[in-house]
């Protein structure tokens, strides 16, 4: 019998016991105890700062927050067992709202189940039930935040956000899910102080990790949804209204090619727009969750990006090599390759060296990463990478420069010469298209709206 089989018989059930605050002058701590029935009990927990004098002390808005992240977290422990019965004790959960959740684990597990070879059925995979009193109901209390929260990858992306708010003036305090080098440093470069930067601290309960050592099912969980719960949260506690993601359009794009098995689900528009409906129907803050960048494609953000060259030596883009601390960009990753490809059309072969501490392009252990992401492969690999279009625009980009500095093309774009991908002929218009591009799928504010296309006037 299939693991996945075999381990839904054995453990039914899952169990989301509770979700304790606890709050102290200067912090809330949110404990979460999830129970896999007959298998295993897991404590993971949140440390969030809070401003002076703030207080959730029966707050039922902060309740209903706090049962949100635990679900949002409790995805990663279901997972080891995918039992078929989710029991909720702590909260209540209407049918629209299962169903709400139901469709993020299952979109949000997609590259998991299509990893592990399992035929996930939308309707019976799981079945939630909610056995808990009403701790979370629904308050008609009216707040007016103000401001906007910037969540801060690391990467590119984010820092073109934060730059491009703060030069058109918007207050802005930066977000992170725990201490990075690369976020801290992107808040230094945009010249904002070291408090401008709020940290929430994430106790992820390591004893998943001997339950996969043991062999139990594991793979890609929707992360930004994490992102996206717990920033819900910061912002709640220091007043902010706007919650400001820069997940891009290119992000939309299926990741096995002709089906909807997206490693990057949590950061589409899909999830994008449901968060909203979710913050406006059942968490009730008066805060607003949009992408700042969603109107755009990775190779927009690229080419915007390369003009502020002040975060070039601190942005890292990199999931591997986030893992070391202070983090590093690992240079042999599809995501480090997709980076360098996006960034070769607007800086020279110096410059992407001294970026990523070597030359990706002539590398040929990544010729296999080369070939899925120009999309001659079954699959683009599973990272957060643009789309095959925009990647093999760059690379056309890049070719046709070097060549006409006379310089020798490294060799992936040789690489893609010999295979006949290189089509000079069609290089500007394609150019002008992508440039131009504006997604309509987007939950821009108008003030926003404005900036961005300001920005992209004079960028692009
Ligand atoms: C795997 C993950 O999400 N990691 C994030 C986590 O890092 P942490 O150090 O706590 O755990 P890991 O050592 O990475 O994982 C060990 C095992 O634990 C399980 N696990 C971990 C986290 C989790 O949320 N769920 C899990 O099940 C799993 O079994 C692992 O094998 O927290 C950090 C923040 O403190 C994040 O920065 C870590 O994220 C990684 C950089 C990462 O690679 N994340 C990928 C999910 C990723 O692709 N990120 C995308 C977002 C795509 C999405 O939203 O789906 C991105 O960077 O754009
Ligand atoms: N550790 C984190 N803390 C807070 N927000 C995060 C964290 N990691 C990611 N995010 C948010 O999720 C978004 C998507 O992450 P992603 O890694 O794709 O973007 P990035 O780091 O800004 O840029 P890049 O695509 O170059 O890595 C980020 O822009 C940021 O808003």
């Amino acid at each position: 019998m299939a693991k996945f089989e075999k381990f839904r018989e054995k453990y039914p059930v899952f169990t989301y016991r509770s979700y304790n605050i606890n709050e102290t002058a200067e912090t809330v701590e949110i404990g979460f105890k999830f129970r896999i029935e007959g298998l295993a009990e897991f404590r993971p927990s949140w440390t969030f700062g809070k401003p002076k004098g703030v207080s959730v002390k029966d707050d039922l808005i902060f309740e209903r927050l706090a049962f949100s992240l635990g679900m949002a977290e409790a995805v990663s422990y279901w997972k080891a067992t995918c039992s078929p019965e989710f029991r909720a004790e702590c909260g209540e959960l209407s049918d629209d709202q299962k169903k709400w959740w139901k469709k993020l684990w299952f979109m949000g597990l997609g590259e998991l189940f299509f990893v592990n070879g399992i035929s996930a059925d939308p309707d019976s995979f799981v079945n939630i039930v909610s056995t808990g009193s009403y701790k979370s109901y629904l308050s008609d209390r009216v707040r007016h935040p103000k401001g906007c929260l910037v969540p801060i990858g690391g990467g590119k992306d984010s820092a073109l956000t934060l730059e491009t708010l703060m030069n058109s003036g918007m207050d802005c305090l930066c977000y992170s899910i725990n201490k990075r080098r690369s976020i801290s440093g992107t808040v230094k470069a945009a010249g904002l102080p070291e408090n401008a930067l709020i940290t929430a601290h994430r106790h992820f309960d390591r004893s998943l990790v001997e339950l996969n050592e043991k062999g139990f099912i594991n793979g890609h969980t929707p992360f930004s949804a994490i992102v996206a719960f717990s920033a819900e949260i910061t912002a709640y506690l220091n007043g902010l209204k706007y919650i400001v993601l820069s997940n891009e359009a290119s992000a939309n794009e299926s990741t096995v090619v002709g089906q909807d098995v997206n490693h990057q689900y949590s950061k589409s528009f899909e999830f994008e727009r449901d968060f909203h409906e979710y913050e406006e129907k059942y968490l009730r803050t008066g805060q607003y969750y949009f992408s700042f960048l969603r109107p755009l494609s990775e190779f927009q953000i690229a080419k915007m990006f390369v003009s502020h060259k002040k975060y070039l030596p601190v942005f890292r883009s990199c999931n591997l090599g986030s893992k070391v601390s202070p983090d590093i960009w690992c240079g042999a990753c599809p995501k480090c390759l997709f980076v360098s490809l996006i960034l070769s059309p607007f800086l020279s072969t110096e410059e992407l060296r001294e970026v990523f501490g070597k030359d990706m392009l002539n590398d040929p252990q990544m010729l296999e990463y080369f070939i899925e992401l120009i999309g001659q492969s079954e699959h683009k690999p599973f990272e957060c990478v643009g789309s095959i279009d925009e990647v093999n625009l760059a690379v056309s980009l890049a070719i046709r420069r070097i060549e006409q500095e006379g310089e020798k093309l490294p060799l992936l774009f040789e690489e893609y010469k010999l295979r006949g991908l290189y089509h000079p002929e069609d290089i500007d218009a394609l150019n002008k298209e992508c440039c131009g591009s504006f997604n309509e799928e987007n939950l821009l504010p108008d003030e926003f709206r404005k900036i961005l296309e300001n920005e992209m006037e004079r960028l692009l």
